[in-house]
């Protein structure tokens, strides 16, 4: 037992000394043009410390959480993974470098990438636990959503330097050439939009028989609009929101209509922003309830079983639209809903234009974040 509490409190004094570094916030450009002078050897003096440093920051607000959530079994799986990937991490920090420490370290970025694959649903599973066993009040339930809103962007961000390390050094091919780790540099907007339309339909086409057709329109450039950005980001932001759209056309025109008003999305080019602008003639939502869309607490439904996934297909764990709101801002765009009950809905998806500007958006623990748990415990 002795040598567990060595080492519990060894790991407490090294969460206490990285914790104390505010994460570094890099650029979409600086990502791009650290990719192009592609060095292992920097990207490893970078990594070994910038990442036990977004664990620390996180793992701190973890264990501010209220007690009730923090003793639910599921989120003890959490924080126990981010204990042990922040202990495999933290064995670089004296390391010589050589080649052999690079591929150790690769290995080991793989392995913690592949530990944290699930922690979205065993995330969700605590929540569910933690509403089967007690009341949530106002107060625990706000904590919880500014907690998941930072959690996630730091899950997001981590994912992102262990991708491009591993992408660019890793010996795996991105399977696209002119890509820079996860990044397209000459991404073009309306053919995201489609790819994310086509599967979106596939699923609306098998559950209700039918899916809304889509009208595209794009403003102020005759060519492709084009973004230095990640693909899967834009996709993953894109496709929920057809998945949306879709659900509220044919649920409100019903399954037997004739025909279906189509989605139009337009996309712009500005100087600042580049807007992906989703409208759909789906009924709308009343303002009263605009706000449980992006509340984890209220679309944390039971995981939809692997049997019955085939049945609601649009229909996730709840979680698509929040988590595409952090993608939107991770990069320092946003996604904003526009709904008129009775109507439709417009969702728009702000992207900068500007690489240089597109800075990542990092959860920073200090005591301003740390009030905010006492506060409102
Ligand atoms: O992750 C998941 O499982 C998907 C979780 C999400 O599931 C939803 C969903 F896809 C679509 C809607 C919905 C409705 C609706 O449903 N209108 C009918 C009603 C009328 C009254 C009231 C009320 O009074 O409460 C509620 C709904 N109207 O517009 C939208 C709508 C919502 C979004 Cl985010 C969007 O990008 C596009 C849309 O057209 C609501 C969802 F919630």
């Amino acid at each position: 037992m002795k040598f567990t509490r060595v080492c519990f409190s060894n790991i407490g004094k090294m969460l206490d000394f990285y914790s104390q570094f505010n994460p570094s916030p890099l650029s979409i450009k600086q990502f791009i043009d650290f990719g192009l002078s592609a060095c292992e050897r920097k990207s490893f003096i970078f990594l070994r410390k910038e990442l036990p440093v977004r664990l620390a920051n996180i793992m701190k607000e973890i264990h501010l959480l209220p007690e009730n959530l923090l003793r639910m079994p599921s989120v003890g799986i959490v924080n126990n993974m981010y204990v042990t990937s922040f202990q495999e991490i933290i064995e670089f920090e004296k390391v010589e470098v050589s080649d052999n420490t690079l591929d150790k370290f690769c290995q080991a970025l793989v392995k913690i990438r592949n530990r944290h694959t699930d922690i979205v649903q065993t995330m969700a599973q605590g929540i569910l636990e933690l509403k089967d066993s007690h009341d949530v009040d106002a107060q625990t339930e706000n904590s919880i959503q500014y907690f998941l809103d930072r959690f996630y962007m730091s899950r997001i961000s981590i994912r992102m330097l262990i991708n491009q390390h591993t992408l660019l050094f890793g010996g795996v091919l991105n399977g696209h050439n002119r890509h820079i780790g996860c990044i397209d540099p000459h991404c073009d907007v309306i053919s995201v939009v489609k790819d994310a339309y086509e599967n979106a339909r596939f699923l609306c086409d098998q559950y209700y028989m039918a899916s809304p057709d889509l009208v595209v329109k794009q403003f102020n450039i005759n060519s492709g609009i084009k973004i230095i950005y990640v693909p899967s980001h834009l996709y993953h932001m894109l496709f929920e929101l057809f998945k949306n759209s879709m659900r509220a056309v044919m649920e409100h025109c019903g399954v037997d209509a004739d025909n279906y008003p189509p989605l139009e999305v337009t996309v712009i080019q500005g100087k600042e922003d580049i807007c992906v602008k989703m409208s759909d003639r789906g009924g709308g939502i009343p303002r009263s309830q605009m706000d449980y869309l992006f509340k984890y607490m209220y679309s944390t439904a039971p995981q939809p079983s692997k049997s019955d996934a085939h049945t609601v297909p649009l229909a996730g764990y709840g979680y698509g639209l929040p988590l595409s709101r952090l993608y939107a801002r991770y990069f320092h765009g946003d996604l904003v809903l526009l709904s008129c009950e009775g109507f439709g809905t417009d969702a728009v998806v702000y992207l900068k234009a500007l690489s240089n500007e597109a800075n990542e958006l990092l959860p920073i623990f200090n005591k301003t974040s740390s009030k905010f748990y006492r506060t409102s415990l």
